[in-house]
């Protein structure tokens, strides 16, 4: 089952890596047209109705194909001049049929024997709007048979096609069931791995831009226990959660790094605590709660760490010292809403396995965590999911990198991403920030050169 999101993400993805997607739509118009060859009669009427995206451009192809066999008629619902992608248009440019625009649907449906629905696909966004509403009720009333092109147009929606098939591409659609979508053919039309289990730019459309009217705090709050012992990883975390964009950061510190941490950035609240007295119910506020960035390892900080992390039922991150220091209370985290971004050394001594990609998805779905192994490769995974992030280059070997990883990541997860999906868009943004920056200063460019690149990074993937 695949969502209307999961499918720009692919999309997008697929067009980061392997350029257009008109391979694609044109293996989604031979689908199509074979499952008409299969189910209907050799010169029988086709009327393709489309709409001004993608899904537009999927019917036009089938057109292309259906040529020889049928008569073939295309319409545009908002006319050429109103097709929307580029796609779409170079489709409508490759088909040498007839083509009709706007106002004659009537007639063109009592010509036809089949309809064929390519108004909407999954760039469909909110309740209909005209004409799209009062076409969809002519096509139902038509009579004809009807084959919906990936999806019913209008699903999800007040007002919908009710076809005799649907023919889909990779997956099943979030909401199909074949008593509103008739007989459902899957067809594969060659999404490769690198567009699926690679991240990419797609992988940031599960974040939602923040409401018009939200207040302060709507879109992320993050406490970072950390920086007791060395301030600046506290510092950076705290730089990675800002610099995605989350509303609040606060860093919950010893009185010694108080005022560094505090001179750094006046964007950091920065809250002094002793380890053994921290303000749990003012932390328990937070969305998030990272923990571990330059913290240090104690035994008096054990007992702490674990209280709070015991009385709170929001997410938590875990990095660099807390996983030294919680690889023995593994069990005890069990049910709660864990991420752990341990690199290989890390993630030897925390689920004490070596690290591979096995057994990060073995561990991760045994414990219930979200495991982000990093390397020259990061391995994402939930342990059902597993998402694989490239990129990047080998001067993210010098420190920081990691504790920059680790606040964009709660950063993300502050905002309400889902786990998995704020690892991949987090790992993602991270490597392309290092890219960002290697082009400008090769070898020599400096964490604080990845922080100035990441809002960059965030502005040209975030597609609303
Ligand atoms: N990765 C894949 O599986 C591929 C998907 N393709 C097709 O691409 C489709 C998605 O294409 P797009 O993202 O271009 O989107 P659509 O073709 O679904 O249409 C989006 C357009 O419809 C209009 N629209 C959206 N919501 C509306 C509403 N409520 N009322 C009126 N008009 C509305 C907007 O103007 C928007 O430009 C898929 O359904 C599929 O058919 C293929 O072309 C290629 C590969
Ligand atoms: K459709």
């Amino acid at each position: 089952m695949i969502s209307f999101l999961d499918q720009k993400r692919m999309d997008l993805n697929y067009q980061y890596r392997n350029g257009d997607l008109f391979v694609l739509m044109t293996n989604a118009g031979k689908g199509v047209s074979s499952v008409i060859w299969d189910n209907f009669k050799p010169g029988s009427s086709i009327l393709i109705v489309c709409g001004t995206g993608n899904n537009a451009g999927d019917g036009i192809m089938a057109a292309k194909f259906l040529q020889d066999k049928f008569r073939v008629s295309v319409y545009l619902i908002k006319g050429k001049s109103s097709m929307k992608t580029d796609m779409a248009r170079k489709a409508l440019r490759s088909f040498k049929g007839k083509i009709y625009e706007i106002d004659e649907i009537e007639k063109l449906l009592e010509d036809a024997d089949i309809v064929v629905d390519s108004l909407l696909g999954t760039g469909t966004n909110g309740e209909l709007r005209e004409p799209y509403a009062s076409v969809i009720k002519k096509i139902n009333k038509s009579g004809k048979k009807i084959v919906s092109v990936d999806i019913p147009s209008g699903l999800g929606t007040g007002t919908m096609v009710h076809p005799d098939i649907t023919v889909t591409f990779t997956d099943i659609k979030e909401g199909m069931n074949s008593s509103n979508s008739g007989k459902i053919e899957i067809v594969d039309i060659g999404i490769p791995d690198n567009a699926i289990n690679y991240s990419g730019p797609g992988d940031l459309v599960y974040l939602n831009p923040p409401e018009k009217d939200s207040h302060k705090g709507d879109n992320g709050t993050l406490a970072i226990i950390g920086g007791w012992s060395f301030h600046g990883s506290a510092v950076i975390s705290s730089m990675g959660a800002l610099s995605v964009g989350t509303d609040l950061v606060r860093v919950y510190t010893t009185r010694q790094n108080y005022n560094i941490i505090s001179s750094y950035n006046p964007e950091i609240i920065v809250r002094e605590v002793t380890p053994d007295s921290m303000p749990l119910d003012e932390i328990r506020k937070h969305k998030a709660i990272l923990i571990g960035p330059g913290m240090g390892i104690s035994s008096i900080y054990e007992k702490s760490i674990l209280s709070l992390i015991s009385s709170y039922d929001g997410e938590i991150i875990l990095d660099a010292d807390a996983l030294k220091m919680l690889s023995s209370h593994k069990n005890s985290l069990m049910g709660k809403k864990i991420t752990v971004t341990p690199h290989r050394q890390e993630f030897l001594r925390f689920y004490d396995e070596d690290p591979t990609k096995g057994n990060a998805e073995i561990l991760s779905r045994h414990y219930g965590f979200t495991t982000v192994l990093k390397g020259s490769t990061d391995t994402i995974t939930d342990g059902v999911n597993t998402i694989l992030t490239d990129g990047g280059n080998s001067r993210m070997t010098m420190g920081g990198t990691g504790d920059l990883l680790a606040g964009i990541i709660s950063g993300l997860i502050s905002k309400g991403m889902i786990r998995l999906r704020a690892c991949s868009a987090g790992t993602f943004v991270n490597k392309k920030a290092a890219e960002i920056s290697f082009n400008s200063k090769s070898y020599f460019f400096s964490v604080n050169d990845m922080i100035e690149a990441i809002p960059k990074v965030m502005k040209l993937y975030f597609e609303k």
